[in-house]
C-alpha cells in the first residue's frame, strides 16, 4: 500500500495548517466583573449563585465533536476495554448468524492477514467479530454499526475495503468519507498500515488542497476524503467515476451530521453510487438525528449495536465539602492533600479562568500540575494527557473538555472544584458520571470529592444524589482525622 501522486505535497501544507487551526477553539473572552460576596453562610443564603460560580462564556469549551474524536485517536493506542455485548439485527433473519473468533476464519488474503498481525491484533474485537463476516459476505451486505469510540470500527471497515479491492483495476473502487481533514488522515494511516504488505493497493486523499490536473483520473483503488472535496471530484471535476464504486464507507456519522453541509454532501455522493455498491455507516453514538441520516444513506441495512455497559458508581466513595468561597475551596483541597496520599488526581473546574487560577495556586504550593483546557490545540491536549498518563504530573486541572475518554489508571481521586452544570445551570448528571468515572476504573476503588459553595450548588448536589440514588457524605476538611478515614 502506498500513496503516490496524491500524497500531500508540500505546497498543500498550508491548507493542512489552516484546517488544523480550525480545531483550535477560540480565545478566552474577558469575563464581566462579579459583585462582591456578602460573606454570609452560603447554605442559608437563598438559591443565589455566589460570586465564585462564574458564568461560562459562550465559547468556553464549546463541544467540538471532531476535535474530541481526533483527541481520542491521538491519545488512544489500544482498544477500549469493553465487556459489552453486541446486538445484531439482520436484514434477512433466515440467513444463519455468523460470527468469528479469529482472523483466520475470515479467509483473508495472506497479505492482509499479515498486515492485521503486524498491527498487533491477535483476535477480533467484539464489533469486529460480527461486523467482519457481514461486511465480507457474498453478496456484500449493507451495514449500520454503532459502538463506542475505540472499539475497532475503523480497523473493521479498512479490512473490508482492502479485501474487496481488485488491484488489477487502476481506478477507485472504495470510497471512505471522513468528517474532517485530520480524521481522514488518521484513517488513511490505518489503511496504509494494514495494507503494508499489499504494495499494489494504492490510496488517494480527496481533501482540500490536494489538486489534480484538469481531465486527470484517479488511478488509486481506495479514496479517502472529506465530503466537499469528494463531491467535487465525483461531479464537477470528474476525477472519480462514482459508478465504479464497490464499497462506500461513511465514518463518524455523528460527527459528520454536526455540519449540515456535510450531511447534504454525503447524501448527494451516495446517490451517485451504483445500486450494488456496499454501503457501510459507522458512528460512536446513535441519537435520532444520526439514525435518520443513516437510514437515508444505507438502504436495507443490517444493524450492529454495542449494548452499553451499565456504568456504575458503586466502587467510588463520594463526599462533599462545604465552603464559602473559591479560596476556601482551595484551602480544603490543600487540607486533603496534606492528609492523604493521592497517586494522581483530576480536578474539574467550570471555566478556564478558574482552572488556570487553580493550577497556578497549586503550583505555588509545590504540586506538579498539568492544565488542560479548550483553547489548546488538539495535539497539545494529547501531549498533556500523555505526560499525565506517564505520571510526569500528579494533578491534572481541567474543564469539561476531555472529561470523556481519558483513561489513566493511577487516578485515585477526582475533585469537582465546581459541580457540573449544563448551560441552563441545571445539574449535568452525565458529565458527573464521566468525571468521577475517571477514578475507580476496572473495579478499583476511587474517591470523588465535590466542593459546594452556595445553596445553589448544594441544591445541585442534592439533585445529583437523587439521580444516582447514592448518598454523598459530608466531609469536614478541617478535621484531619476525618479526612484520613475516607482513604481507608
Ligand atoms: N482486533 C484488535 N486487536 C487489538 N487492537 C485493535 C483491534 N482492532 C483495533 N485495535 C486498535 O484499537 C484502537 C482503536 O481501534 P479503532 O480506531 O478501529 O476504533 P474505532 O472504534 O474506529 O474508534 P473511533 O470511534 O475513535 O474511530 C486502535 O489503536 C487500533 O489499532
Amino acid at each position: 500500500m502506498a500513496t503516490d501522486s496524491w500524497a500531500l505535497a508540500v505546497d498543500e501544507q498550508e491548507a493542512a495548517a489552516e484546517s488544523l487551526n480550525k480545531l483550535q477553539l477560540k480565545e478566552d473572552k474577558v469575563e464581566a466583573p462579579k459583585p462582591e460576596s456578602n460573606g454570609t453562610d452560603p447554605v442559608d443564603n437563598g438559591a443565589e449563585k455566589t460570586n465564585n460560580e462564574e458564568e461560562k462564556t459562550e465559547d468556553d469549551d464549546k463541544e467540538d465533536k471532531a476535535a474530541q474524536s481526533l483527541l481520542n485517536k491521538l491519545i488512544r493506542n489500544n482498544l477500549v476495554n469493553t465487556t459489552n455485548q453486541v446486538e445484531v439485527l439482520q436484514r434477512d433473519p433466515n440467513s444463519p448468524l455468523y460470527s468469528v473468533k479469529s482472523f483466520e476464519e475470515l479467509r483473508l488474503k495472506p497479505q492482509l492477514l499479515q498486515g492485521v498481525y503486524a498491527m498487533g491484533f491477535n483476535r477480533p474485537s467484539k464489533i469486529q467479530e460480527n461486523a467482519l463476516p457481514m461486511m465480507l459476505a457474498e453478496p456484500p451486505q449493507n451495514l449500520i454499526a454503532q459502538s463506542q469510540s475505540g472499539t475497532g470500527k475503523t480497523a473493521a471497515f479498512v479490512l473490508a475495503m482492502l479485501s474487496s479491492v481488485n488491484p488489477a483495476n487502476r481506478y477507485p473502487q472504495c470510497l471512505c468519507l471522513s468528517p474532517t481533514y485530520e480524521l481522514a488522515l488518521q484513517t488513511g494511516k490505518v489503511i496504509e498500515q494494514m495494507g503494508k504488505f499489499s504494495p499494489e493497493l494504492k490510496l488517494a486523499y480527496a481533501v482540500r488542497g490536494n489538486k489534480l490536473e484538469r481531465g486527470q483520473k484517479v488511478a488509486e483503488q481506495i479514496v479517502i476524503g472529506t465530503p466537499g472535496t469528494v463531491l467535487d471530484w465525483c461531479s464537477k471535476l470528474r476525477f472519480i467515476d462514482p459508478k465504479k464504486m464497490k464499497v462506500f464507507v461513511l465514518d463518524e456519522a455523528d460527527v459528520m451530521i454536526a455540519t449540515q453541509g456535510h450531511q447534504d454532501q454525503s447524501i448527494r455522493i451516495q446517490r451517485m453510487l451504483p445500486r450494488d455498491c456496499q454501503m457501510l455507516l459507522f458512528s460512536a453514538t446513535f441519537e435520532d438525528s444520526v439514525w435518520r441520516f443513516a437510514q437515508k444513506v444505507v438502504p436495507e441495512p443490517n444493524i450492529i449495536k454495542l449494548k452499553r455497559e451499565e456504568e456504575t458508581l458503586d466502587t467510588i466513595k463520594q463526599y462533599y465539602v462545604l465552603c464559602n468561597s473559591r479560596e476556601e475551596k482551595f484551602q480544603a483541597l490543600c487540607n486533603i492533600y496534606g492528609s492523604i496520599t493521592i497517586a494522581q488526581a483530576m480536578i474539574f473546574c467550570h471555566t478556564r479562568k478558574t482552572a488556570s487560577w487553580l493550577a497556578g495556586e497549586l503550583s505555588k504550593e509545590g504540586h506538579q500540575v498539568a492544565l488542560l483546557s479548550g483553547e489548546m490545540m488538539v495535539e497539545q491536549r494529547a501531549a498533556v494527557i500523555d505526560r499525565f498518563r506517564e505520571g510526569k504530573e500528579k494533578v491534572l486541572v481541567t474543564t469539561n473538555v476531555c472529561a470523556r475518554g481519558i483513561d489513566v489508571e493511577q487516578v485515585s481521586v477526582v475533585i469537582n472544584f465546581d459541580l457540573p452544570v449544563d448551560k441552563d445551570g441545571n445539574p449535568d448528571n452525565e458529565t458527573y458520571l464521566h468525571r468521577i468515572g475517571r477514578t475507580g476504573r476496572f473495579g478499583k476503588r476511587g474517591l470523588a470529592i465535590n466542593m459546594v459553595e452556595s445553596k445553589h450548588s448544594m441544591n445541585i448536589l442534592k439533585q445529583i444524589e437523587q439521580h444516582f440514588n447514592k448518598t454523598i457524605e459530608k466531609l469536614d476538611t478541617d478535621d484531619i482525622d476525618e479526612i484520613e478515614k475516607i482513604n481507608n
